[in-house]
């Protein structure tokens, strides 16, 4: 077993799709059977699964699951139901663009297929999953090799922030792809991840990845990281921020988890490398900046409650059960955009499957449809 598939987030063995319900981590790891289209919008929705490459393959396998069990009169009726089912997948969430990229891949190719058109769906759909894995670990190599080049070699301090591991892909992670090969190629010190409020990505997914991977690492709050920065000044600092992405626009502006805008300004006061990590599949060349994400907006008790686990040992037996506090006076408004959209100007580097992005002397945008670097 390699130190992957330790954390196995999806697991599809034709015809049946699982996925680690994340609602309930770190305090248990239950798999949840997803039949069909409408168990998979609802594992998306509830956030039993997230992360964009995430989001996507498990949309795109629950509809092979249910194709798995069905038989269509004509290819034609195939073709409909298909149609049909990823128009309303893709009305899980909207900011992430793997899940649009996906649907529409997946519709062209049933609508190419000569054969059986199940068969193609599905078989499309399993090469996603593979796909992912694979182009993760290519971030992962480039990531490292372009930090180890900017910082002369030196073991490093990294941030992170959200969850962008093998929780949130198919597996290895993107921005925790990069750290999961550092720590691998002995490049790696000490990994810094934020809390990611209000739902704690950081403190319950991305510290359990690194808890188990048993990377050496610290949890922060978001509202630490300035004071962080000065802490670690004079003892090595920290050499980079490494993020994820949701979407990016041509331009190489990037939306992801709500606080990475205020990570970015935080490493340009400070001088340090802010680099994105994402697959080809995050990147949108149909917009041409970060004006036209739509960003989503989720519900004002994410902020104004706190939710967790407590110990109700009398009524379950010492089991931990999921609960949720209030923590804001009743009726107090909240906004809670899930997302936010940091520019190009502040991104060092967007590091891809394909290569490095990086701009152009002079320039403040990145050219998305050109040539990546290998450093
Ligand atoms: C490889 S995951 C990249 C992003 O999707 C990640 O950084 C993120 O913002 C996840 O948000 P979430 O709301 O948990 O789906």
């Amino acid at each position: 077993m390699d130190s992957d598939s330790r954390l196995q987030a999806i697991k599809w063995e034709r015809p049946q799709l699982t996925i680690l319900n994340q609602l309930l981590l770190p305090h248990s790891s239950e798999y949840v059977i997803i039949r069909n289209s409408n168990d998979g919008h609802h594992a998306i929705t509830s956030m039993q699964t997230r992360g964009a490459p995430a989001i996507a393959i498990v949309a795109a396998l629950s509809l092979a699951a249910e194709l798995s069990c069905m038989r269509f009169s004509t290819a034609q009726k195939a073709r409909e139901h298909i149609h049909k089912q990823l128009e309303y997948l893709q009305t899980s969430r909207p900011t992430a663009v793997n899940l649009f990229d996906a649907v529409t891949k997946l519709r062209k190719i049933v609508d190419n297929c000569s054969g059986d058109v199940c068969d193609c769906y599905i078989l499309a759909a399993e090469k996603m999953l593979v796909d992912d894995v694979l182009d993760n670990k290519r971030i992962g190599q480039y990531g490292s090799e372009f930090i180890e080049k900017r910082l002369g070699g030196r073991k490093v301090n990294l941030l992170t922030h959200c969850n962008t591991g093998a929780l949130a892909t198919a597996g290895h992670g993107t921005a925790l792809g990069i750290i999961r090969t550092m720590w691998k190629n002995n490049l790696l010190e000490h990994v810094y991840c934020t809390e990611t409020r209000p739902y704690n990505q950081g403190a319950r997914l991305t510290a359990y990845e690194l808890m188990v991977e048993k990377i050496p690492s610290t949890l922060v709050c978001d509202s630490a990281v300035s004071a962080l920065m000065l802490e670690l000044h004079e003892k090595n600092g920290i050499g980079a921020i490494v993020v994820g992405a949701d979407r990016v626009a041509a331009n190489g502006d990037t939306a992801n988890k709500i606080g990475t805008y205020q990570l970015a300004i935080i490493a340009k006061h400070y001088g340090i490398d802010f680099i994105v990590a994402a697959p080809f599949t995050s990147v949108d060349l149909n917009i041409r900046n970060g004006s036209d994400i739509i960003i989503e907006q989720r519900s004002s008790n994410e902020i104004t409650t706190t939710s967790g686990f407590t110990c109700a040992s009398v009524q379950n037996g010492g089991d931990l059960v999921r609960d949720t506090l209030q923590i804001a006076p009743t009726g107090m408004n909240a906004w809670n955009p899930s997302f936010d959209v940091t520019m190009a100007n502040l991104i060092s580097a967007i590091v891809t499957e394909k290569g490095v992005f990086v701009k152009q002397q002079g320039e403040d945008t990145f050219d998305m449809a050109g040539n990546p670097e290998i450093f």
